[in-house]
């Protein structure tokens, strides 16, 4: 096993680790292999990092920018290849993965604006001396990515903590080491000086042995909650470190009164199925009214959405939704179904796996408001479960019973129900009228309870890449105009 695929230090090395490959999940082959970074590998890429930081740091913080508005320029130059190494990758229409990679080019223009808005420097006129507040990097931070923004979501972490001034040690997820390998190369060439950012592929074990290396100031982490739980786990009795966790959700969106039945569909389409359902931020629970006008609306809902069109990520035309992550998802996807079914759940539109060996599925709905005892899960594909309900406030008291608490929605033509529904939903993202999926990179993105640890990300991810200094200065030590009781001079 000879393949380069780690780049620590600013060299590309074969990892000393077990073997694993990627696969084109639409198609089953094998796109990619590699071996893992050993333990030692990522305790070099630590180093490494730890010897680029101070001068990283004490470079102006222009310089940086200029390397990053590059790298920007260089992602748009490769638009194309990189969508459709994330499609081949993820599964992904190539549609909408090269709205990821757009998401990607956005993202420094944006870390820009948030590092100088929320962590700038502040001068305050203070008597007879000079009030600072200033901001500095932590210093050696690592980044852990999902696999369902494979590209945007690492790079969310990454932009805004060089910028900073950390420096940084990557590890994306096993399952897509091509889209990591590509988006490093494309730093490399923007001009990045050696183990400012380094790249360490492998799975679980590598991210262990990232992950509990004394040598990391922080770790920004967006996955499952699982992982994040454990991270939070190991990190705790640490309180020098900087931890960011950015994870699941179990999203509701509540219906009331609409008029336009085809707009409210539509959102609720773009809100549960969009990515195959594999956006952290896709409604799992749809709360519709009893009686005639949910009915109404839930037939048109299963009407669309049997029309959904799914197929492989270069198919002409495009499909909505492309391949999931693996069979290994389709077929969870098609378990966590049987389960829902077998607690007293109503199958209103079958999930199936459409090709074994792929992880292609058609979108399901199951009407699970029979159900005793909901599992408060987050199933992670093109899954959405339905809850009749009477009220608003029993509605919304059901869409507060998660654990969870990240994206949430009201579909209503009502001021006074979003009025209501805004005050009392728990969740960190929370819209009206509009798809719960689709979060701007310009405002906060993060949630309460079990998916995250209030440290949101996209525009406040500046919040966590630096910590406040405040200093009070004069140019010269002076005497006080009046002493303090008990002093001579
Ligand atoms: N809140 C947010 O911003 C987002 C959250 N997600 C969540 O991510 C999940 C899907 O992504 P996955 O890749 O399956 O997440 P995952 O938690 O399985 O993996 C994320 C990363 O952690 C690493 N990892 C796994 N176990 C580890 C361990 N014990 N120690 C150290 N590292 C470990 C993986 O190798 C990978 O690099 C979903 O639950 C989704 O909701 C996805 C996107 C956005
Ligand atoms: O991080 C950002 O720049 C904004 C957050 C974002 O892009 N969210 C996406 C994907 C998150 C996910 O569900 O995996 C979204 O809200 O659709």
């Amino acid at each position: 096993m000879t393949e380069a695929v780690q780049y620590i230090n600013g060299q590309w090395l074969a990892g000393e680790g077990e073997a694993f490959v990627s696969l084109d999940p639409a198609k089953n082959e094998e796109i990619w292999r590699g071996a893992a970074a050993g333990a030692e590998q990522v305790a070099e890429a630590i180093a490494a990092a730890r010897e680029a930081s101070v001068p990283w740091a004490e470079r102006p913080v222009e310089e940086r920018l200029a390397i990053a508005k590059r790298y920007a320029e260089l992602l748009n130059e490769h638009k194309d290849s990189l969508a459709r190494v994330i499609a081949r990758e993820t599964g992904k229409p190539q549609w909408e993965t090269l709205t990821e990679v757009a998401a990607m080019v956005g993202k420094v223009g944006i870390s820009e604006k948030a590092y100088f808005e929320r962590t700038g420097t502040v001068e305050n006129p203070i008597p007879g001396a000079r009030a600072f507040v200033r901001h500095k990097p932590h210093g050696v931070v690592a980044v852990f990515g999902p696999y369902n923004f494979p590209g945007h979501l690492p790079n969310g972490h990454i932009v805004p903590a060089l910028i900073a001034g950390n420096t940084v040690v990557f590890k994306p997820s096993e399952l897509t080491p091509m889209v990591a390998q590509e988006m490093v190369r494309l730093w490399a060439q923007a001009g990045l000086p050696a183990g400012v950012l380094n790249l360490v592929q492998g799975e679980v074990a590598t991210g262990k042995a990232l992950a509990a290396h004394p040598g990391l100031d922080g770790l920004f982490f967006t996955g499952s909650s699982r992982t994040g739980n454990l991270l939070h786990s190991q990190f705790s009795g640490q309180p020098g470190k900087i931890l960011a966790l950015e994870m699941g959700g179990n999203n509701p969106l509540v219906v009331t009164r609409v008029e336009d039945v085809d707009a409210a569909v539509h959102t609720i389409v773009q809100s549960a199925f969009i990515t195959s359902g594999q956006r952290c931020t896709c409604s799992r629970r749809l709360l519709l009214p009893k009686g005639e006008a949910g009915d109404r609306l839930l037939a048109r809902l299963i009407e669309v959405t049997r029309a959904i069109r799914v197929g492989r990520y270069d198919a002409d035309p495009q499909p909505f939704m492309g391949s999931m992550i693996s069979e290994k998802a389709a077929k969870s996807m098609v378990a966590a179904q049987a389960h829902l079914l077998a607690l007293g759940g109503e199958s209103l539109l079958m999930l199936k796996q459409l090709q074994a060996g792929t992880g292609l599925v058609s979108p399901g709905i199951i009407d699970v408001t029979a159900i005793g005892e909901l599992p408060d899960e987050e199933y992670f594909g093109p899954l959405l479960q339905v809850i009749r309900y009477t009220e608003l406030p029993e509605a919304l008291a059901i869409a507060n019973n998660t654990r969870y608490g990240l994206s949430a929605g009201l579909l209503s033509d009502s001021q006074e129900d979003w009025d209501y529904f805004f005050r009392r939903i728990r969740a960190g993202i929370v819209n009206w009228n509009k798809p719960i999926t689709g979060a701007s990179s310009a405002a906060p993105f993060g949630g309460i309870g079990e998916s995250g640890n209030h440290r949101a990300s996209a525009y406040y991810a500046a919040d966590y890449c630096a910590y406040p200094v405040a200093s009070v200065e004069d140019d010269r030590v002076t005497m006080p105009a009046s002493l303090s009781p008990g002093l001579q001079f």
